[in-house]
């Protein structure tokens, strides 16, 4: 157990898939995996582990925003031996050819900053994705009918943006969307050695103003969630 993981060391899988959403989460398990167990819900953010196609798979809630998903991606690496982690998240359209509904699969992330920041002081640190899962999602996507996009993606510190010169700036960069979480994942995968990746379904659009409904942004994103098992067990 951990200070915000409650669940026994065995109770966890190699491979994580992570939303913000612990709903999301619950859904996610009851829907895709065989055999969920909740193996804890320290704070609400509920853990399940089962089996897809038999392979062992925990589900875990990150939190909104980088310091809660370095908190659950720190224990999940260093305590649990976790090797395998992908966000299955939402994230905003900045793009007018990235639709609602359709799947972002992020090969690298900007931000203005992570928890890493501190640490890295003047050097701008590029995270980046695991490539044999990006390869792994980008393959699996062509079974899904869903519109999907590899890219650049915004990690933000905020979803109520003040700065919408920067928003201006990833647009014209051919940023694809906006989320909260993947920038500090892919940091702390890439210096613990372990595969990370983040895979979104884009639930609101920063240039049209749709929005999809929270009910649906629990349980309704399961084509990104068939791309992540499938990338996750290639
Ligand atoms: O739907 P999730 O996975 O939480 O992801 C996005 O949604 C939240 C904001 O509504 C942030 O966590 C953002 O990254
Ligand atoms: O972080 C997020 C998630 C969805 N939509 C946004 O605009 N930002």
């Amino acid at each position: 157990m951990t200070v915000h993981i409650g669940a026994e060391k065995g109770q966890i899988a190699e491979t994580v898939l992570m939303p913000g959403d612990p709903y999301r989460a619950k859904w996610v398990a009851e829907t895709f995996l065989d055999d969920a167990e909740l193996v804890h819900e320290v704070r609400g953010m509920f853990g399940f582990t089962g089996s897809w196609k038999g392979n062992r798979v925990t589900i875990q809630g990150s939190g909104m925003g980088m310091p809660s998903m370095s908190i659950y991606a720190n224990e999940l690496i260093r305590d649990y031996g976790a090797k395998t982690l992908i966000r299955i998240g939402s994230c905003g359209g900045m793009q007018e050819h990235v639709k609602v509904r359709d799947v972002i699969i992020a090969m690298t992330t900007t931000s203005t900053s992570t928890p890493s920041s501190t640490m890295f002081r003047e050097l701008n640190f590029a995270p980046c994705a695991d490539y044999s899962l990006l390869s792994a999602a980008v393959k699996a996507a062509k079974s899904v009918d869903v519109g999907v996009h590899v890219g650049g993606i915004y990690s933000s510190d905020t979803f109520y943006s003040e700065r919408k010169d920067l928003d201006e700036q990833m647009q014209r960069h051919g940023i694809l969307g906006v989320e909260m979480e993947a920038a500090e994942l892919y940091t702390l995968a890439n210096r613990y050695g372990v595969r990370a990746l983040g895979i979104m379904t884009v639930s609101d659009h920063l240039l049209t103003g749709e929005a999809l409904p929270s009910d649906q942004r629990e349980k309704s994103f399961g084509d990104m969630v068939e791309i992540a098992l499938n990338a996750a067990f290639a």
